[in-house]
Parts: structure tokens; C-alpha cells; sequence
């Protein structure tokens, strides 16, 4: 099932993003154990996996965010870990866990993303107004983001990722907390942006969501590549979700809690 490209990617017609032999171990434990993969432009790319598989391990690599012990990334064919001020550029990040400047307003968080990209404030000001408005938080957008609700910081997260109109975004369990008309709302901006040429990477345990939102999705577990494909090649036919328990594993049936049946 998992074809891994191999070698140098192409310089002519680069992938999205390249990922060859990338691993990491964090005290002797394999976190990520060499995985290869491809993100064709244009794409929506999920990425699942169990707890503990290893993609926000694998994400934070991409991103730049953690260096890797082994492989090789390129954003749009330029090497992440030679050229990162470059590969950076032509990224937007949502990352998982990552603390925000959250004694700023929503505004101030979203005005500073920008002007940190080098945008002039006149764009900055009109964009952010945009993203505001598109993600439903105008009326929050002078409150403190350390008063905002869960859902709240990830939309946040989300504009300030979005700001500088990158060619690719890197978003870690975006929809994650995220009230159902916010995530609706969230998914058609991702669409549309697609559509109009960007690249999506999302991770997600929403194995509907990938199935409905996605072109292509990677399934990790233990570190490893599972599968890797279209969603139609990954899931043969079947749901995406019966094709994930098939490859993970790990069902339990609740065996030995006896004790918390209450009749
Ligand atoms: N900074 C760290 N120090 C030590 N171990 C880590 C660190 N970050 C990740 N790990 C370990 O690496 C493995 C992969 O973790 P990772 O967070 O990448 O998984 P994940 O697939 O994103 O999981 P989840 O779906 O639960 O968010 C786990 O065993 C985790 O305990």
C-alpha cells in the first residue's frame, strides 16, 4: 500500500512538500521512524493516526519547528533545513501546543503575525478584518485571546497562520474544539483556498472529516507509514475509518472494567 517516493524530489514541478527518511527519537524511543512522503500542490492532505503515532512529531519537522535526527524536507523544492528563512516563507502554521502571545487581543495577535511576515499595515489591517469576520470572532477581536475559549484560540491560531497568504498550510488538528458551524465555516475557507491553488496539510482524528475534506491521506502509526495515497486508494472502497481500525489495530472491547458496570 505505501509506495514511498524516493530521492531528490523533481526541481522542475516541486511537490507542496518533500519528505524523505525524516526521524526522530526522543530518550531512545523512535518517534518517528524514517517515513517518506509527498504532498502534491494542490492537494488536501490528511494525516491520521492513533495517539502517540508520531505526526505532530512528524508536522513539527516539516514546519521546522523540531530538528530532525535523519532525512530531508523541501517546501516547493527548497530545503527546509539549508534554506529555512526561504521554506518558512512559503508556509502558513497552525501547530499543536504552542503557546500563543495571548496577552494581546485576537487583533493585535493577527496584526502581528503579519507585519512579523513583513506586510505593510494598511494590508495587515484590511486582511485581518477579513479573517475576523470569515472566522466569526469580530465581536471577540479586541478581547484578550487568554480570555478566549478553546475554539476561540484555535480560530485565532488559525488567521494568524493565514495572514500572509501562504502557498501552503500546515494545520495541526485544526478542527479540534471548534463549534460545528466554525468548523463548516473553516472547512469552505480551506476549499476554496485549495481551489484557488493553495496546499492543505491537516492532521485529524475525524476519520469522516478526512474522508469528506481530503484528496490524499497518510496513515501512521508507531512512527511508521502505514498507507499513503488518494483517499479512494487508501480506503478501497470502504470507509476511511473501518480501513484505519484494519491498519492500526488496537480495538479493545472494554475487557477487565467489570467495576464500573453499575448493574
Ligand atoms: N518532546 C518530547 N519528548 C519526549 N517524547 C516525545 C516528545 N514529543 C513527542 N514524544 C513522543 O513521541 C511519540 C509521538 O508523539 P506525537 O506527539 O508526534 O504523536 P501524535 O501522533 O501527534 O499523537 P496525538 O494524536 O496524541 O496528538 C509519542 O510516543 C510521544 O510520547
Amino acid at each position: 500500500m505505501v509506495t514511498a517516493p524516493e530521492g531528490h524530489p523533481s526541481q522542475d514541478a516541486p511537490p507542496a512538500i518533500a519528505v524523505r527518511g525524516l526521524g526522530k527519537s526522543f530518550d531512545g524511543t523512535v518517534a518517528v521512524n524514517g517515513v517518506s512522503f509527498d504532498v502534491p500542490v494542490g492537494s488536501f492532505f490528511g494525516v491520521v493516526g492513533p495517539n502517540g503515532a508520531g505526526k505532530t512529531t512528524t508536522l513539527s519537522m516539516v514546519t521546522g519547528l523540531l530538528r530532525p535526527d535523519a532525512g530531508n524536507v523541501w517546501i516547493n523544492g527548497v530545503d527546509m533545513w539549508a534554506d529555512s528563512l526561504q521554506a518558512k516563507k512559503l508556509l502558513g502554521v497552525l501547530a499543536d501546543g504552542v503557546r500563543l502571545f495571548d496577552r494581546l487581543s485576537g487583533r493585535q495577535l493577527v496584526t502581528y503575525a503579519g507585519l512579523l511576515r513583513g506586510m505593510d499595515r494598511e494590508t495587515v489591517a484590511e486582511r485581518t478584518d477579513d479573517l475576523l469576520r470569515a472566522l466569526d470572532l469580530a465581536d471577540a477581536g479586541d478581547k484578550l485571546v487568554v480570555d478566549y475559549s478553546a475554539g476561540m484560540t484555535k480560530k485565532i491560531a488559525l488567521a494568524s497562520a493565514m495572514i500572509h497568504a501562504p502557498r501552503t498550510l500546515i494545520l495541526d488538528e485544526p478542527f479540534e474544539a471548534v463549534d460545528p458551524v466554525s468548523a463548516a465555516n473553516i472547512r469552505s475557507i480551506l476549499h476554496d483556498y485549495v481551489t484557488h491553488g493553495g496546499t492543505v496539510v491537516v492532521s485529524s482524528h475525524v476519520m469522516d472529516l478526512v474522508q469528506r475534506m481530503c484528496s490524499h491521506v497518510a496513515v501512521m502509526a508507531r512512527g511508521n507509514l502505514l498507507a499513503l495515497g488518494t483517499v479512494d486508494e487508501v480506503r478501497q472502497g470502504g470507509s476511511l475509518e473501518d480501513r484505519f481500525v484494519d491498519l492500526v489495530g488496537g480495538r479493545s472491547s472494554g475487557e477487565g472494567l467489570s467495576w464500573l458496570h453499575t448493574s
